[in-house]
């Protein structure tokens, strides 16, 4: 039994002075003077902001990359997010080309259900297209507790659907009540672009930037966002990483298509000037698609947007991969393994540039990095806000606190901190989990295994109930004519 005394919780549409008594992994009493019994552990929260943990819904732990995975497996990878204060993540199965649904979607469950230190989903990836695969989302949303389903417009040849597969996938999604994810980048062009500059003998990192130009991002989005209004099924880019990509978000919007936009750690705070960096190490290690762009005013133009909720929550792309998994790439760009860190960082950055720069309140901070993935994802109010019945997964957040992200504090494995050096004001003094506590002064303490699988149901009111009226409304027939006049 925990006591949390003298703090201000703080939610997506309120704040308030309370105490928050928590029992049994769930939060049983919110009030004063609250009577609590003698054993209770009781947290001094003075001075506190006491906030749901957050939910990033775009990791990828324990990611299988050519004949590897990346280092943060399930455990390393939840202690990192418990560490920067997200108690929930949702990972990716990503099947492989041929493969059955159920069995990657087992994989996957295998991997994660011992080693998780908190709570976690799975969305799974839509690699190749059948009937078979038709009919496992089918099974996995109906059985298996996924609501999302991943779509790459790029990784030609081994990830990437074409129009033809989207489309099925989109009308399939809308059948089941599930949510289409997209990453959204045109891979024919970047395929050809790469061969190209490889020919010019442009084969480090910098090379991955050009074969990438923004536009393209912005034109698949454009395709995927286009797709959904027309299919009338809800989409979610993952990832937006560039202004062009924003702005087709918002222009979908205007159109009444159900779009949500997801900025990550990498795109509101770093730009891709590191990818041209003469130690090769450190421009891999700033490797990801679609690119982390090199404009300097994009990330503050994506802080703005996600202000006004014209983009609607965040994430962190987690994807770990050391600098001998990026050397595989050394001498041609297109075959390093993609990705970036920011599980343990994504509060502290999305605090540090958007709160402390007068951008975001606190209720919007929770907002974006909690509560909004909760009704996406279809567990609010279990998770993402703070109320009796919920469950107590919390984050006390000191806004006096001050840390230097730094490769040497981490927690994740790898060697080079992409953040490296990012003075940042606010951050979780304790983190709560399952009602234990897992971060306080004294450091972090986490147990394997001690997180579940959280099932997400589909038909989400929140992303769903648009759609649903919208549905309703939709006739399509073709005008019934009389017969042709008989020619002689
Ligand atoms: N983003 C990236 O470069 N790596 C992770 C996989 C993905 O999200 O596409
Ligand atoms: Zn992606
Ligand atoms: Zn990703």
């Amino acid at each position: 039994m925990l006591l949390i005394k003298g703090g201000k919780v703080v939610n997506a549409d309120e704040t308030f002075q309370a105490d928050v008594f928590i029992e049994d992994g769930v939060i049983k009493a919110i009030g004063h003077d609250l009577v609590c019994p003698r054993e209770t552990r009781v947290i001094n929260a003075d001075g506190l902001l006491v906030m749901p943990g957050g939910i990033d819904a775009h990791v990828h732990m324990q990611m299988p990359i050519f004949d590897s995975a990346t280092v943060d497996d399930f455990y390393t990878g939840t202690r990192a997010a418990l560490a920067g204060g997200t108690t929930m993540i949702i990972d990716f199965v990503v099947p492989k080309l041929g493969e059955s649904l159920l069995a990657a979607y087992d994989r996957w469950r295998s991997w994660a259900d011992g080693k998780v230190c908190c709570d976690y989903s799975l969305h799974v990836a839509i690699t190749w297209w059948s009937d078979v695969v038709r009919e496992e989302m089918g099974v996995l949303t109906k059985e298996r507790g996924v609501n999302s389903f991943k779509t790459f417009m790029a990784y030609k040849g081994y990830l990437m659907l074409n129009d033809p597969e989207l489309y099925a996938v989109f009308s399939r999604c809308k059948e089941l009540g599930a949510l289409a994810m997209v990453h959204a980048e045109n891979g024919n062009f970047i395929e050809e672009k790469s061969k190209e500059l490889l020919e010019m003998g442009i084969v480090g990192p910098e090379g991955h930037l050009m074969s990438r130009p923004e536009e393209i991002e912005g034109e698949a989005t454009n395709r995927a966002v286009t797709l959904g209004g027309l299919i009338n099924c809800p989409v979610y880019i993952v990832h937006v990483m560039s202004r062009s990509a924003a702005d087709v978000i918002v222009q979908g919007l205007k159109r009444g298509v159900v779009v949500y936009g997801e900025p990550i750690g990498a795109s509101l705070a770093l730009t891709g000037h590191h990818c041209y960096h003469a130690d090769w190490r450190h421009a891999a290690a700033y490797i990801m698609s679609p690119p982390i762009r090199e404009d300097p005013s994009t990330p503050a133009y994506l802080m703005d947007l996600l202000a006004c909720n014209l983009l609607h929550t965040t994430g962190s792309d987690h994807c770990a991969c050391s600098v001998s998994q990026k050397a595989r790439g050394y001498s041609n760009f297109t075959q390093m393994p993609n990705g970036v860190t920011g599980v343990e960082e994504r509060m502290s950055i999305v605090w540090q540039k958007g709160v402390r720069t007068g951008k975001l309140t606190p209720n919007r901070f929770v907002e974006v990095t909690s509560t909004t993935n909760a009704k996406i994802f279809n567990v609010y109010p279990r998770k993402g806000r703070v109320s009796v019945g919920s469950d107590a997964d919390l984050v006390l957040w000191d806004p006096s606190m001050v840390r230097v992200l730094s490769a040497k504090t981490h927690q994740t494995r790898v060697e080079i901190n992409v953040f490296e050096g990012i003075e940042c004001h606010g951050g979780p003094k304790y983190v709560i989990a399952g009602g234990k506590v897992v971060v306080d002064p004294e450091g972090l303490h986490v147990t394997a295994g001690a997180g579940r699988f959280v099932p997400n149901d589909c038909f989400s009111d929140f992303v769903y109930n648009r759609i649903e009226e919208r549905e309703k409304l939709k006739v399509t027939k073709g005008v019934e004519r009389s017969p042709p006049p008989k020619t002689a």
